[in-house]
This record gives structure tokens, C-alpha cells and sequence, in this order.
């Protein structure tokens, strides 16, 4: 074990992130109304290059105008790839009202990328005279991304959360799919002449928790495409949250309410937690390290295990109030 502590991420819920195009500004007052604990307006790959311009004046006007009510906002800008995204950073800082809490900076490379964001944000920042510091969250979805992942965690203190978007992954990988998340038809293993499906995204999502929780950042599953599939959404999101990710995104609004259950611990869940957290309390009163609980070892490392529970059904409870 290190002597340093592993940094904890923010303290807030991170559940579900709804998307929603910066060109459909009819959807804006649906999104703030929905049970999503995060909002990204989209000025990427949701609207046309034709668009963008308006996409963005629209988005600026939102942020003031609509009532976002306790949710994290977030604006998903273009990549660095392109010619908008300075654009985009400049006058969403110069322009929009300081409801604005975040950005999401798409396809990061390496740390070099937060760097440059950084310092255009913090020369504008300072600029403006805002006292709000801009939060960053970022997708790994590239091979660079992938491979940079740890540096790209560690880059600034600005970043929050990071999120892992199947499509442009699969894409920049040379993954032989169009879909985007979930299960692939040809994934499998063959054995006496069955298939058995594994999950092509569990080492990206393993690398990506592992460099988040290094670093004190929230680890999200990012989309999934086909929003007619509830049981393949649950499976995926189950998957990622038994992997230690936080939240999910939703491309559709049916999809807010299942992140929400999945990333929420259960009653059942957050009670087993409580009782482990008393069963080792006994078993340290009496002067052990161990104990037996439900016929199962328990030890100081479930008290650590139990507290992962038990904080995230706090955070929840608390935002209710
Ligand atoms: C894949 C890689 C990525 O980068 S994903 C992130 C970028 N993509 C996006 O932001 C796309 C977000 N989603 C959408 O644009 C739309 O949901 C799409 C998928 C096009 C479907 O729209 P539409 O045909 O209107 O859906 P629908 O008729 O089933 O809508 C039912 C009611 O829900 C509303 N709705 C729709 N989308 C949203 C949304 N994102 N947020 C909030 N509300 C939404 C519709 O307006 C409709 O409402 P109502 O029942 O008519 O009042
Ligand atoms: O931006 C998200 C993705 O899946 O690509
Ligand atoms: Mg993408």
C-alpha cells in the first residue's frame, strides 16, 4: 500500500448524465426536468457542422435562462481536432451566466490536451472576473485516449469526471462494430458447442476506474445506443457499477430512470453494508480483526468495502433533502 491516501472523488451524484443536441433547444426544459444528476448540452457529435454557431448561442441563452435546479451543468464542447472548439470554450466563459459548471472536452489524447484547455480557460476565467472555477470532465474514446489514460486522470485539478464513449472508441480502435455499447454478437468464447458472451468494453472501463480512483475522479459508462434495449442498458450499467464506475449515460430520456435505479444502492444492499459495519465494530470491540457474518468471513477490508455503500446511499438521502 502507498502511503499516500487514494484522493476521493468529488462529494456528488453522478448517476446518470443526459445528453441532449445544443440544436434542440425545445429539449433543454425537458432535460432540466428530468431525474438526471447531470445535463450535457451537446455542441459535438449530436449537431451538424452547419449548426454548430447556432447550437452554441443557443446553449449560452439556456444557461441562464432555464432553471437547471440542483443538477451539475455540463457543455460538451467540440474536439481539439476541429475548428470550434476555442470558440466554443471562449464564449461559453465570456458570454454564458455562471450557472455553468463544467465542460466536457471530448476525444482527450494525452495530458497535453487538459494543459492546453486549461490555460485558455484559466486566461478567460480570469478575464471574465469569474470566481467559479469551470469543472472538466473528459471522454476516453480513442486508442491515444485509452493508452494515455492515467497522465490524462492526473492532468488537472480542474477534472472531475471521466467517461468512457463506446462509439468513437470502437471506431478509433478498428473494432469490428457498429453498435455503440453492450453486447457484441461476436464476442464469444465457444465451448462444446456453446457461446458464452464476454464484454469487450470491461478493460477499458478496468483501466478507466483504475486511473480515476488513482486520482480522485468519478469513473462514468457513456452511452448506450440502442434505447429501444432496457435489459441490454441494465446488463451494461450493472456491469460498470459492479466494476466500481459511478454513473451512465442516457441518449434517450427512457434511460434516466434505469441509471438512476442502477447506480443507487438498494435497500438490501445499503442494510447488508450497515449490519457488516456493526459486525466488524463487535468483532473490533472484542480485540478482532476478522468476523462471521451471514456464515461469511468479514475483516477490516469489508469495513472499507461496506463504506463504498453506505457514502453513496448518504449522498443520495442528503440530495434529497
Ligand atoms: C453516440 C455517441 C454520442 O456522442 S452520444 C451523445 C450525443 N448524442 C445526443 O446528445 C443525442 C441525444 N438524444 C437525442 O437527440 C434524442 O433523444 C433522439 C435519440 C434523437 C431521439 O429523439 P426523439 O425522436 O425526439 O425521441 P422520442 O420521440 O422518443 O422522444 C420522446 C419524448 O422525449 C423527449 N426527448 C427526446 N430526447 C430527449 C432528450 N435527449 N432529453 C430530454 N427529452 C428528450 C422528446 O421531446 C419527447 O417529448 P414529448 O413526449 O413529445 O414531450
Ligand atoms: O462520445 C461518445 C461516444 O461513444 O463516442
Ligand atoms: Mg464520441
Amino acid at each position: 500500500m502507498s502511503f499516500r491516501l487514494q484522493p476521493s472523488p468529488p462529494a456528488r451524484l453522478n448517476r446518470c448524465q443526459l445528453f441532449g443536441p445544443g440544436s434542440r433547444p425545445a429539449l433543454f426544459e425537458k432535460m432540466a426536468a428530468s431525474a438526471a444528476d447531470v445535463v450535457n448540452l451537446d455542441l459535438e457529435d449530436s449537431v451538424a457542422p452547419d449548426d454548430k454557431e447556432q447550437a452554441r448561442k443557443n446553449i449560452i441563452q439556456a444557461i441562464g435562462d432555464v432553471d437547471w435546479g440542483t443538477k451539475t451543468l455540463s457543455v460538451r464542447i467540440n474536439g481539439l481536432d476541429t475548428p470550434w472548439w476555442y470558440r466554443d470554450v471562449v464564449d461559453l466563459i465570456e458570454q454564458a451566466s455562471d450557472r455553468l459548471d463544467q465542460i466536457m472536452i471530448p476525444k482527450v489524447g494525452n495530458a497535453m490536451d487538459l494543459y492546453a484547455v486549461d490555460a485558455l480557460v484559466t486566461a478567460a476565467e480570469k478575464a471574465r472576473g469569474r470566481t467559479k472555477p469551470i469543472a472538466f470532465e473528459v471522454i476516453i474514446e480513442s486508442a491515444a485516449g485509452i493508452s494515455h489514460v492515467e497522465e490524462i486522470a492526473a492532468a488537472t485539478p480542474r477534472l472531475q469526471a471521466m467517461s468512457l464513449g463506446a462509439a468513437d472508441f470502437a471506431a478509433s480502435m478498428g473494432m469490428a462494430t457498429t453498435g455503440i455499447g453492450g453486447t457484441q454478437e461476436n464476442y464469444y468464447m465457444a465451448h462444446q458447442g456453446q457461446k458464452y458472451w464476454a464484454d469487450p468494453w470491461h478493460w477499458a472501463q478496468a483501466a478507466i476506474v483504475a486511473a480515476c480512483r488513482t486520482h480522485g475522479v468519478l469513473p462514468v459508462d457513456g452511452p448506450f445506443g440502442d434505447f429501444s434495449d432496457a435489459e441490454g442498458f441494465r446488463a451494461q450499467a450493472l456491469r460498470s457499477a459492479t466494476l466500481g464506475m459511478v454513473g451512465k449515460w442516457a441518449i434517450h430520456p427512457s434511460q434516466v430512470a434505469l441509471a438512476n435505479e442502477i447506480f443507487s444502492p438498494g435497500e438490501k444492499a445499503v442494510t447488508e453494508a450497515r449490519e457488516i459495519l456493526s459486525a466488524m465494530e463487535e468483532a473490533q470491540r472484542s480485540g478482532a480483526g476478522a468476523a462471521v457474518y451471514k456464515g461469511r468471513l468479514v475483516d477490516i477490508a469489508s469495513i472499507r468495502q461496506a463504506q463504498v455503500i453506505v457514502r453513496q446511499a448518504e449522498l443520495i438521502r442528503d440530495s434529497a433533502k
